[in-house]
């Protein structure tokens, strides 16, 4: 597995990889990998020949300063992961590599993130689709791979691939879990023991929630309830709970057809914010 730092040196070995028409599939990731991300690497090793994946952790998307300090680093066992999953090529440039100049660019997805992680992470998006187009420029990737557990962010990226005309198939891969449910994410390495034992209730409560409402509860009394168990579990504050049109990411009222609905859930325990949804 070869590790590029520089954008010149990962454009000359994808440039020899193109000339023998070798497809390529990217991995956007800000490290600290899991098996979660391990899974996107091995869907993108079915699909193509060669598996490119960054490592960046994305300053423009970050609100919090804190946040961005304390996100976890661990580029050599990322490494070590990567190499064992069969990975062709890690690109973890640095800040100055990425942004020799700030970006001045502005991209607003308009309702897409107006609710949810974009409104309560003003600029997030700006961020990540700042970001996302040039991995996409740099990598010129056939295949990129995104993991559903972030699923506003998939929402996001399919616009930016349409209204930019990225020349990609974009492909979404399921959250992977925990045994106890809680979906994998770098974040948990936050948590303390406390806060980890108490994590998987998010899941919990988004099982409890999907079911209620395929049992014909009303929305409105599903949220309310939802609200309710956050309240009663003192070490969460529950930042949104929210049902979903998929397509949209606007409320619902009522649920529609079959995987049109969506109910995510940011919740913070301690100063960790931690996401996750489900879609039915
Ligand atoms: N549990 C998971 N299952 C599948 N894909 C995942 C999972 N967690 C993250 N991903 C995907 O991996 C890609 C990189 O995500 P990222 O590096 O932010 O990891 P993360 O675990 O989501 O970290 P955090 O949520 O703490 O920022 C994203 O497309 C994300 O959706
Ligand atoms: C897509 C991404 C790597 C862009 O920094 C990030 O938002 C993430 O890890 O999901
Ligand atoms: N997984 C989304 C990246 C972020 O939280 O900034």
């Amino acid at each position: 597995m070869e590790v590029f730092t520089s954008v010149k040196s990962l454009r000359n070995f994808l440039d020899q990889q193109i000339l023998q028409q070798k497809t390529i599939g990217l991995i956007p990731t800000m490290g600290a990998l899991h098996e979660g991300h391990i899974s996107l690497i091995e869907a993108s090793k079915t699909d193509n020949h060669i598996t490119v994946c960054s490592v960046f952790v994305n300053p423009t998307q970050f609100n919090n300063a804190e946040d961005l300090l304390k996100y976890p680093r661990t580029l050599e066992a990322d490494c070590v992961m990567l190499e064992n999953a069969g990975c062709s090529a890690v690109f973890a440039p640095s800040v100055e590599e990425m942004y020799p100049e700030p970006a001045v660019l502005k991209i607003n997805f308009g309702s897409l993130e107006s609710v949810m992680e974009g409104a309560s992470r003003p600029g997030h998006f700006n961020g990540v689709g700042i970001v996302v187009s040039k991995l996409f420029n740099i990598v010129r990737p056939h295949h990129a791979y995104f993991g559903q557990k972030d699923l506003q962010q998939v929402s996001v990226i399919r616009r930016l691939i349409t209204d930019l005309a990225f020349d990609l198939k974009l492909v979404v891969c399921p959250t992977i879990r925990e045994t106890d449910g809680l979906a994998m994410s770098s974040r948990n390495r936050r948590l303390n023991d406390e806060e980890r034992a108490i994590a998987p209730h998010i899941h919990r409560i988004l099982t409890t929630s999907k079911n209620n409402l395929l049992a014909g509860k009303p929305v409105k009394d599903v949220i309310k309830s939802a609200h309710g168990e956050f309240a009663g579990i003192k070490e969460f504050t529950l930042d949104y709970f929210e049902v979903v049109d998929v397509k949209t990411l606007m409320s619902i009222e009522s649920i529609g057809a079959e995987d049109s609905n969506a109910i995510c859930i940011a919740a913070f325990l301690g100063p960790v914010r931690l996401i996750d949804n489900v879609v039915f």
